[in-house]
């Protein structure tokens, strides 16, 4: 296994007939999408389709056949591709079992370039107050993570995720409890990343009405016998909810 530093140029997701899934129940079958550019692609489909199991394969967790490349570099060469700088993940649920201040867990973004634990530097925070000011947490800098609510939370993980400067992001249903304004600023957020940084943004989420108003992209439903990557519209994303609400998609 080799972690070789990660090319900024290639920051992109090859995904080559993937068969993935658990014991008797394949999930992804044959799956083929190849993301050329920076870009946003939101995954859509019903629940337990395989959503979050395609990122469980992308940050190396559990087995697959087929090839994947991250950035050019095959996915079964890269021993942990998070630590390694390849993605960065943000789960659909992430706890913290002990009080932190909000500024300490979103500085830790910076962990690649200090180790985690270890001090960081007045740029450090810095950083971390902008990434916070950004997602709109900037009044939250001082509380006890532990005590916020569940949407307060998920800003704190974004900006932390925000410090993480990878060229590929997985987020699994981001703006899940996030009220509508916030939801409308964290997609705002991400596609920033995208025409800002040059990040690719792989967003699972169910808020088809948010995507309505995103600037482009793809669009991926993976409850579609054959998945493939579709331009982000109106137009594909009113198809892929009037497939998601039919009750026929169910039984494919
Ligand atoms: N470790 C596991 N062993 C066996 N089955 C699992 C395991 N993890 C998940 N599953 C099952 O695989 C299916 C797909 O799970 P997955 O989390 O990928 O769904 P999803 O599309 O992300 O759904 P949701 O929209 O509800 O989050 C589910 O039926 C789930 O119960």
């Amino acid at each position: 296994m080799s972690n070789q530093p990660v090319n900024k140029q290639q920051a992109t997701l090859d995904i080559q007939n993937l068969v993935a899934g658990y014991e008797q129940r394949v999930l992804l079958r044959n799956l083929f999408f190849a993301i050329p550019e920076p870009a946003f692609v939101a995954i859509v489909g019903h629940n337990g389709c395989g959503k979050t199991t395609l990122f469980r394969v992308l940050t190396g967790q559990i087995p697959y056949t087929g090839t994947v490349e991250l950035g050019g570099q095959d996915l079964r060469q890269i021993a942990r591709p998070a630590t390694a700088g390849h993605l960065a993940y943000l789960p659909q649920r992430t706890t913290v079992g002990f009080p932190i201040r909000v500024r300490e867990l979103v500085v830790m973004g910076r962990y690649r370039h200090h180790g985690l634990l270890s001090a960081y530097s007045l740029l450090d925070y810095q950083l971390a107050d902008a990434a916070l000011a950004r997602v709109g947490g900037a009044h939250l800098a001082q509380r006890d993570f532990t005590l916020l609510s569940g949407g307060e939370q998920q800003l704190v993980w974004l900006a932390q995720l925000s410090l993480q400067d990878a060229p590929l992001y997985l987020l699994d249903e981001p703006t899940q409890q996030l009220d509508v304004y916030y939801r409308r600023r964290v997609f705002d957020l991400l596609a920033s990343w995208v025409e800002q940084e040059r990040k690719t943004v792989l967003c699972i989420t169910h808020d088809l009405d948010n995507l309505l108003a995103l600037p482009g992209g793809y669009l991926l439903n993976l409850s579609h016998p054959q998945p493939s990557l579709e331009p982000l519209t109106a137009a594909t994303v009113s198809a892929a909810r009037e497939f998601l609400e039919s009750e026929a998609s169910l039984s494919l």
